[in-house]
């Protein structure tokens, strides 16, 4: 079984026009995986960026079209080339209210329209503290496992985003994300198989850097990366490569 290492970047609402002119040309020629940056960007990445990179959304609704003012479907991402969406981040559950059982419906929907999707999953630091963290990710991907069926898996990759490593400069230690990992990927060899637990990409995300990302890298169970604050810069290619 080998689980091929995938690196994502997610912009979040960040990106400008300029800022994609510039990192094109300092991304020329190399290989990533995935950029995920605002909606509005992505029929301009799809045109600048290499065709084997990986353009992913950070969000979509659970409908193709209809009034629902403000939302974007799956099937426009697919129509502008997207590939990818990332859905269930922390600042969706947190900021925007996004319940599991909604992030499990528009995973559904999603895989449903031929888009893979990155799923994040990950624990508060009071949720840590009160040693909650194995109950909180199991909860959130259960939500998943019951909406979706075993096939749908191999176009789900698992990102584990433990929320107080995001955008605070304070990593997992390796040791932290390989317990979780690991837990994670027993997880679904009980609940769903234990080839979709062998297949499944489980990647760390909170807090990478091109500095800390060999040792995690180094994690029987890590099997790459979703970069928030990093994906922003040329070195961002240091981590892809690493
Ligand atoms: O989706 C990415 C994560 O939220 C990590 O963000 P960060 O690398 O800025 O901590």
């Amino acid at each position: 079984m080998t689980r091929t290492f995938f690196v994502g970047g997610n912009w979040k609402m960040n990106g400008s026009k300029d800022f994609i002119a510039d990192l094109s040309k300092s991304f020329d020629g190399q290989k990533t995986d995935g950029v995920g940056a605002p909606f509005v960007y992505l029929p301009l990445l799809a045109g600048v960026l290499r065709k084997d990179w990986s353009l992913a959304a950070q969000n979509c609704y659970v409908k193709d079209s209809g009034a629902y003012t403000g939302e974007i479907s799956g099937q426009m991402l697919l129509d502008v080339g997207t590939k990818w969406v990332i859905l269930g981040h922390s600042e969706r559950r947190s900021l925007f209210h996004e319940s599991d059982e909604f992030v499990a419906e528009k995973t559904k929907y999603a895989l449903s329209k031929g888009l893979k999707v990155i799923l994040c999953c990950g624990e508060l630091l009071e949720e840590r503290e009160a040693g909650q963290t194995q109950a909180v990710v199991d909860r959130q991907l259960l939500a998943v496992v019951k909406s979706i069926s075993p096939a749908d898996w191999k176009n789900v990759v698992v990102a584990y985003e433990p929320v107080w490593a995001i955008g605070t400069g304070k990593v997992a230690t390796p040791e932290q994300a390989q317990e979780v990992h690991a837990a994670i990927r027993a997880f679904l060899a009980k609940n769903i198989s234990q080839a979709v637990a062998d297949e499944t990409r489980i990647i760390y995300g909170g807090s990478v850097t091109p500095d800390n990302s060999p040792v995690l890298k180094g994690q029987p169970d890590v099997d790459g990366f979703l970069v928030g604050g990093a994906s922003l810069k040329p070195s961002f290619l240091d981590i892809c490569n690493a």
